[in-house]
């Protein structure tokens, strides 16, 4: 059926009243026709007459991703929000996910990372397993203080063994960092390293390479015992009963809890169900602390560069790796039409990259998004969504600039596209750091900087006149051996939702 003939259908059945019609003929006007335009406002009604039918809660679901999306335009975050909750309030897990973020970004409610917390454990408690890794997460980084009623003795660890009843490498992962370094938990190394196995099975990145730094040498028998056990419990958990669209919520924590309980019968001593069937791990160990970058190390000032060792944890480069592994594309790809510098980035960039948009976002994201601004004295509402490039051996970034051309500027500000401005600098962090070659180069400076896991870089591409800066011309060196990846973020001159 032809696109033509498919919309009079659907034409057709909007008139008798057809809400599933409503809702996709919405969609297809909302993509189609460009923001402002008559027929981009149809698409919009048809979303918000189908908003109090029987798809009430699809409906606020595509209204909440349409203003999701719509993030620069003033009052779009509130929106975003506002339908976010009523799905969210139905029992919409995509919808409890990506509130979970808004609350933690504060984007349209004011911050709560005690809300996004709550929100992810729930979720948790129907399996899905990504949200009892953000929950673990949280509790370490985001200051949350579990309490509350069923809320004494959650801890980081608690969550991701949950993640792990679910099969999930992120949780296997986790808990095996540690298991491994004793933080929050009693140090087992041999179950620490057994879990990491676990985890580089699962594909998971990072996971390898952790195992054999964090507890080197041949795996002991007793490693090799608790990993073969990890395998024979999955190859034998009740998964089934979460596959996708299978049952709904209460279906859904009744599987989970057979899954937690499963998983507790492995045997390891900290792992233990508590009154109400939870999984739980015993805490002990070091206590958890939150992550610390290391303070500025000025390397020159013109170019204005500097790093911070340590800025992001390996947990959190690992993360950011296998959150966008699988939706890698080249330059020329992702380029969007008008955008110079992505002309540019598809001319001079071989490698591969993919911005992590709100729809995408984790905690970690957020996290690290706050602390890049804690870090500048920036707002967070001043950064460009970030990506995530990744380069292997024979690809580079030849040198450029990232600067905005004013013309570009102006462009993007008349068109109502982009209010943010120059991007002032730039921040990189490595997530992974090649074997050998992919250096920086600040070119007209002589300096190369060297990535090292975790490592922030930033690199003022203004003058300290707030003029485009030449001295600010720079390059990805061709990685030679192993792959480089690293996660970019761009301080604009001004908030990105303000319209100017
Ligand atoms: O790969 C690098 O070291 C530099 C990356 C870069 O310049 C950019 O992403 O704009
Ligand atoms: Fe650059």
């Amino acid at each position: 059926m032809s696109t033509a003939v498919a919309d009079q259908v659907l034409e057709q059945a909007v008139r008798s009243g057809d809400d599933a019609a409503r809702l996709e003929l919405g969609n297809r006007w909302l993509s189609r026709h460009r923001y402002g335009t008559p027929e981009h406002e149809r698409g919009l009604e048809l979303l918000l007459a189908a908003s109090e039918g029987p798809l009430a809660v699809q409906a606020h679901w595509f209204l909440a991703a349409y203003y999701v999306q719509l993030a620069v335009r003033p009052g779009a975050a509130a929106e975003a929000a506002r339908w976010m909750s009523r799905a969210a309030d139905a029992g919409m897990p995509a919808a409890m996910d990506r509130l979970a973020e808004m609350y933690l970004a504060g984007r349209g409610v004011e911050p709560s990372p005690a809300r996004a917390f709550e929100l992810h454990k729930e979720l948790a408690g129907q399996g899905h397993s990504r949200a009892a890794w953000e929950a673990g997460y949280l509790l370490d980084h985001a200051g949350v203080e579990p309490g509350g009623p069923g809320g004494e003795g959650d801890t980081a660890c608690t969550f991701f063994a949950r993640a792990s009843a679910l099969g999930d490498p992120a949780g296997y992962y986790s808990l095996g960092l540690r298991f491994a370094a004793g933080t929050g938990v009693a140090a087992d190394p041999d179950f620490g390293r057994a879990l990491l196995s676990r985890a580089a099975d699962g594909g998971y990145p990072g996971a390898a390479e952790a195992a054999d730094e964090l507890v080197p040498g041949a795996p002991s028998p007793r490693a090799t015992e608790w990993h073969r056990r990890l395998k024979s419990n999955m190859d034998s958990a009740p998964l089934e009963a979460l596959g996708p669209g299978r049952a709904g919520a209460a279906q859904r924590r009744a599987a989970t809890l057979a899954l937690e309980a499963h998983f507790s019968r492995i045997g390891h001593p900290a792992l233990r169900l508590d009154a109400g069937g939870r999984l739980r791990v015993a805490p002990g160990g070091a206590r958890p602390a939150a992550h610390q970058p290391g303070n500025w190390h000025w390397l020159s000032h013109a170019p204005r560069v500097a790093t911070s060792t340590d800025f992001a944890s390996r947990e959190e480069c690992d993360h950011l790796m296998s959150r966008v592994a699988g939706t890698l594309r080249k330059a020329g790809e992702y380029r969007r039409a008008g955008r110079d510098n992505d002309d540019a980035e598809a001319l001079y960039f071989s490698g591969s990259g993919q911005a992590i948009n709100a729809m995408a976002a984790t905690s970690v994201v957020r996290i690290v998004e706050q602390r890049i601004a804690r870090m500048t004295d920036w707002s967070p509402r001043a950064l460009e969504p970030c990506s995530v490039i990744r380069y292997l051996p024979g690809e580079e970034y030849r040198p450029h600039v990232d600067f905005f051309s004013p013309d570009q500027i102006e462009r993007d500000r008349r068109e109502g596209r982009d209010f943010g401005g120059q991007r002032i600098a730039t921040f990189l962090v490595c997530l992974r750091a090649p074997a050998a070659g992919g250096e920086t180069v600040y070119d007209k400076a002589g300096l190369s900087v060297a990535g090292r896991r975790g490592q922030g870089v930033l690199h003022y591409n203004v003058g300290p006149d707030g003029q485009p800066d030449p001295m600010s011309l720079h390059t990805g060196m061709p990685v030679r051996d192993g792959e480089k990846w690293l996660w970019r973020s761009t301080l604009r001159e001004h908030y990105l939702d303000v319209p100017r």
